[in-house]
């Protein structure tokens, strides 16, 4: 078991004076507790992109149709996506999988593309129950065996992303009934819900949890998360199983990290958290899991994207821990 202290101790006997290099030192710890290596690697790594569509949509929580969750993974698919720039930039091997979207993206699919598709979007959360157990299940092995062959495949670090139109509506469900947050706090405007939007939003946030009746074991997260979401919190459990560290994205990755801790305590000690997105619950829900954001930029747009742009920082505190001369080494 490699501790804080450890990895204090070879940070101070590096070439430098003592502290010099400030935050990124602090990452360097994170990295070094979350992959339980004092010479942690972060290569290679990859984003596996989990899309799904929401009920909920029908209730006016977004300004977009479902549509765009195809049309979206179209373009993922196709290498033309912020998520995927960002990816090919930083050397990150990407897949995506279907979860559970309405409408699949045109064919041929290429072998990076799982078509695993659970149900054509989840009930409507405002109505019932979002998905049965038995489609939790389905949904978390799902996510659980994307974690596990990333790393039979020699993958060292694992990023989760999302598409999903209407998915911040499920985050802000879980956030409030997950991490002691209001309603009102737990629900943001997502990819630009307006004022009168938004206050929808927050009446289905509070009607949904409030019919859990405080309960927030299986059942209840299941009948207020979405497909990809689920997914997500079974490949950050596979990963902490197996020791794998993995770099949380925003809002809607961050409910998945925090189901996956509810329901496996102990995730939490492989996560790094990208960056604090700008949805208004997501520091509450980093502060529940015990994570500090890398990033504070004000990004709002999910797919992995906020993990990518954090990622050349935790490269370069991993390469301090891996690279580095120690002082005594250099008769200092
Ligand atoms: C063009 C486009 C690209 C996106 N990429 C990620 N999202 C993000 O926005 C959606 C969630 O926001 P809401 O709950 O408000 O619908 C998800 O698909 C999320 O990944 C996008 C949204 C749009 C419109
Ligand atoms: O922070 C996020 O994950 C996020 C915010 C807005 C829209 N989609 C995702």
């Amino acid at each position: 078991m490699i501790t804080r202290d450890d990895v204090q101790a070879r940070l101070d006997a590096l070439a430098k004076p003592v502290g010099s290099l400030g935050r990124l030192e602090a990452l360097a710890v994170e990295l070094a507790l979350a992959s339980q290596s004092l010479t942690p690697l972060t290569r290679p790594r990859r984003l596996v992109l989990f899309a799904a569509d929401h009920g909920v949509v029908a209730q006016g929580v977004t300004p977009w149709p479902s549509a765009v969750t195809t049309a979206m993974v179209e373009t993922i698919l196709g290498g033309k996506a912020s998520s995927t720039a960002l990816a090919t930039v930083h050397d990150v091997d990407v897949r995506v999988v279907n979860a559970g979207m309405i409408q699949p993206p045109r064919g041929p699919w290429p072998a990076h593309f799982n078509a695993a598709a659970i149900a054509p979007g989840t009930v409507d959360l405002s109505c019932g129950p979002s998905m049965t157990l038995d489609q939790f299940d389905t949904a978390w092995a799902l996510g659980e065996v994307e974690a596990q062959q990333a790393i039979e495949a020699g993958q060292r670090l694992l990023i989760a992303g999302e598409m999903g139109i209407g998915n911040t509506t499920a985050a802000a469900c879980l956030t409030h009934a997950l991490a002691g947050i209001d309603a009102d706090t737990a629900t943001g405007s997502g990819a630009g819900a307006d004022a009168a939007m938004r206050i929808i939003k927050r009446d289905i946030v509070a009607a949904a949890v409030a019919s859990l009746g405080g309960r927030t074991d299986k059942a209840a997260l299941a009948a207020i998360a979405g497909f990809e979401i689920v997914a997500m919190a079974g490949f950050y459990a596979q990963a902490a199983r197996q020791g794998v560290p993995v770099l949380l994205d925003g809002y809607v990755t961050t409910a998945a990290a925090l189901i996956a801790e509810r329901l496996c305590p102990g995730t939490r000690t492989v996560m790094i958290a990208g960056h604090l997105s700008a949805e208004p619950g997501h520091r509450a829900a980093l502060a529940q899991l015990g994570l500090t954001p890398v990033l504070e930029w004000q990004m709002r747009l999910g797919e992995g994207s906020g993990a990518l742009v954090a990622l050349p920082l935790l490269d370069s505190a991993g390469a301090l821990l891996c690279d580095v001369a120690r002082l005594s080494d250099i008769g200092g």
